[in-house]
């Protein structure tokens, strides 16, 4: 067994929320089965003009599906509570482009604990934060304890340089060229070195199935930890 998961996720998508807490709650039992899981920032809204696709809620009938959709995956993932906020879409360049240039400044844990409170600020309810404007973003990396003042400030700097809007903008191109056409996207490498794309939040079986891993291993302790599934 073993393997690597390359997750990439844009802080807009709901369905890469759930995707990077799952992940993260699965990343030792991954390890105890050798795959190791890395997270890379891109830009959907990219993604979705790169790939000639729309976002599904601008179709009626998947935005319509999408309420029932929505619903049972928070109900899955452990009843979280995540809303689309009122000033959805978010325009999510600044907040994408401060996570690249963070992923590669500060340590693997910083920059996933900042994906993570990127993602709450936006989605957790009543009060959703709109992390796409400087002072807001500013305002959550700072009361976060992962940062100084110093550093809060640098992150503001740098997601507004070439250099990291180039990054965001080449993982953005990465995912294209490897067919992506939506978010959460998945590049997955197996023990053969073998290499699939998983698109969603909701084919972690397969991915386990292609990974060599007994899914239940991973799916008894999900969604509730400790409670048995129904296999
Ligand atoms: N079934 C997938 C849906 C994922 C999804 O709808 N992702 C959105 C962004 S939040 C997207 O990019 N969709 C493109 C598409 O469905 O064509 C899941 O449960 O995760």
């Amino acid at each position: 067994m073993g393997g690597h998961i390359d997750c990439y996720l844009d802080c807009s998508s709901f369905y890469g929320y759930l995707t990077l807490l799952y992940l993260l709650k699965q990343r030792e039992q991954l390890l105890a089965h050798h795959v190791t899981v890395d997270f890379h920032p891109i830009f959907l809204g990219g993604v979705n003009v790169g790939s000639g696709n729309k976002p599904p809620w601008t179709l009626p009938a998947k935005a319509a599906y999408g309420v029932f959709d929505g619903a049972r995956a928070k109900k899955y993932h452990g009843d979280i509570a995540m809303e689309a906020p009122p000033f959805f879409p978010p325009l999510t360049l600044l907040p994408q482009r401060a996570l690249c240039f963070i992923k590669s400044h500060h340590p693997p844990s910083t920059f996933e604990q900042t994906f993570h409170l990127l993602f709450h600020a936006l989605w957790t309810p009543p009060s959703q934060i709109n992390v796409t404007q400087a002072p807001l973003l500013r305002s959550v990396l700072a009361s976060s304890n992962l940062y100084t003042e110093g550093q809060v400030e640098e992150i503001l700097v740098k997601a507004g340089e070439k250099e990291w809007k180039d990054k965001l903008l080449d993982n953005t191109k990465k995912v294209l060229e490897q067919g992506a056409f939506g978010a959460p996207w998945m590049w997955v490498r197996n023990e053969e070195g073998k290499e699939e794309p998983f698109f969603g939040s909701d084919r972690f079986h397969f991915m386990w199935e292609y990974l060599g891993i007994p899914w239940q291993d991973i799916e008894i302790l999900s969604p509730k930890e400790g409670e048995k599934a129904k296999l």
